[in-house]
């Protein structure tokens, strides 16, 4: 184990191709270095068992720290553990409820079809909705245009995602996109601390607390607020894969138009073959083994979730996109987990699932309205290499009708 080679680089320039590289068809877990320490990857049903519910599994330090800054923020709930993720992440889910979800989907879907009469079009669809979901998200949170207007903070929130997997110029734009973005919540928080404003989302992160019972320090709770605001924006990327599977297979746009398929079966679909979250780590506080892999103290499982979305044994030929596999599968802990798994409340799974999946949906019944979407560029499941791959770039136009 000393002598193995450290495979940190290697996870970045190979992408999502690293998992599937490093275990050469093996489909058990897999022992390499990462970040200096050993680190096993595991998949499966069993393996996200593990990953959510073994009690030595720490969260604080496993991300590599370059993208936990920029994109979680310093203080972030992802990095907390035991009493503090408890305490913190019931104050996420109470936020994040269905109403939350609801909501925020119908002001993007209203501010997409402003948009949409305003043009006649839609040039791009990817940045398209990463501005109308910034706009719904922010003016939802009662965050003001003031503040922080569209085109400014929808790049600063793009920047700060597009960083993650890179270690070069876009993940120097992801720092610009933090600190600039850091300054305005701040700023935002401040003022609704002030003027103590509870009835606005803005105004009840300001005053969520720590276990102990205090406000979060200021500059924590603006990374919480961007924590609520950038991965709403995040949902651009299943937007583009939404237009690049309409582009690929047309029967489908017909499907969600005409409703034969369920447009949350599609949502789920859409997530399970585009996934764009490669790995989660957690770190053992004492030495834990899984299938007779034993990781030290400090070192980290990491478990694979692209590998796990595709895995044979969960999905009947995962090669296919196929939203229909939806339609009578029930939903379980720990199968289907582009937003991670285990329970909401008690883990550290998406407690902005039901958003995401809310928002798929308003955009995926909005674009198989479009009767010509014409779109370029790699696949988004194909484009393994880049971490989050590049957006599918497509276009939409409404075919004329026969008066014009
Ligand atoms: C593009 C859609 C999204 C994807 C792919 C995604 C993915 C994820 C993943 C993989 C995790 C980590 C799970 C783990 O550590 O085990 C996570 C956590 C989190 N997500 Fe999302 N997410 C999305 C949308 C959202 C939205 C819309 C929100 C809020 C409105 C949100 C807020 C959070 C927060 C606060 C956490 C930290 C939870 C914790 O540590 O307990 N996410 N998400």
């Amino acid at each position: 184990m000393d002598g193995m080679r450290d495979q940190s680089l290697s996870l970045i320039r190979r992408g999502y191709d690293f998992t599937r590289w490093l275990r050469d068809d093996d489909p058990g877990p897999v022992t390499t270095r990462l970040m200096g320490r050993p680190a096993t990857v595991i998949e499966g049903v069993e393996a996200a068992r593990f990953f959510y519910s073994e009690p030595t599994l720490s969260r604080k330090g496993a991300a590599p720290p370059i993208p936990a800054m920029t994109l979680f923020g310093a203080g972030a709930i992802h990095s907390t553990d035991d009493d503090e993720h408890r305490h913190r992440k019931g104050q996420f889910v109470d936020l994040l409820d269905d109403t939350a979800a609801f909501e925020i989907a119908r002001r993007a879907g209203a501010e997409w079809d402003r948009r949409v009469v305003e043009l006649g079009y839609v040039p791009d669809v990817f940045s398209m909705s990463c501005e109308v979901l910034f706009t719904a998200v922010r003016d939802w949170a009662g965050v003001s245009d003031e503040a922080i207007g569209v085109r400014r903070g929808t790049t600063q929130m793009v920047s700060m995602i597009d960083g993650f997997g890179s270690a070069g110029r876009r993940q120097l734009r992801a720092v610009k996109g933090r600190l600039g973005a850091q300054r305005w919540a701040r700023a935002e928080i401040k003022r609704a601390r002030k003027s103590g404003e509870t009835e606005t989302p803005l105004g009840q992160v300001a005053a969520w607390t720590g276990p102990d019972g205090r406000p979060l320090p200021l500059s924590v709770a603006a990374v919480e607020l961007l924590n609520v605001l950038r991965p709403t924006v995040a949902v651009a990327w299943f937007v583009a894969a939404t237009a690049e599977s309409f582009v690929e297979w047309p029967e489908y746009r017909f499907a969600v138009k005409v409703r034969s398929v369920d447009p949350k079966a599609y949502a789920h679909e859409l997530r399970r073959y585009y996934p764009f979250v490669p790995v989660l780590a957690a770190k053992p506080r004492t030495a834990t083994s899984f299938e007779g892999h034993e990781v030290p103290a400090g070192g980290r499982f990491v478990i694979d979730i692209w590998q796990h979305l595709n895995d044979p044994k969960i999905w009947i030929d995962p090669e296919n996109f196929r939203p229909e596999r939806f339609n009578d599968r029930l939903v379980g802990q720990y199968d289907l987990i582009p937003q991670g798994g285990g329970d909401k409340n008690t883990g550290h799974r998406c407690p902005g699932e039901d958003v995401a999946i809310e928002l798929i949906e308003v955009f995926a019944i909005r674009l198989a309205e479009f009767d010509a979407i014409e779109g370029q560029g790699p696949s988004m499941r194909g484009n393994h290499s880049r971490m989050p791959p590049r957006p599918y770039r497509a276009s939409l136009r409404l075919a004329p009708t026969a008066a014009e």
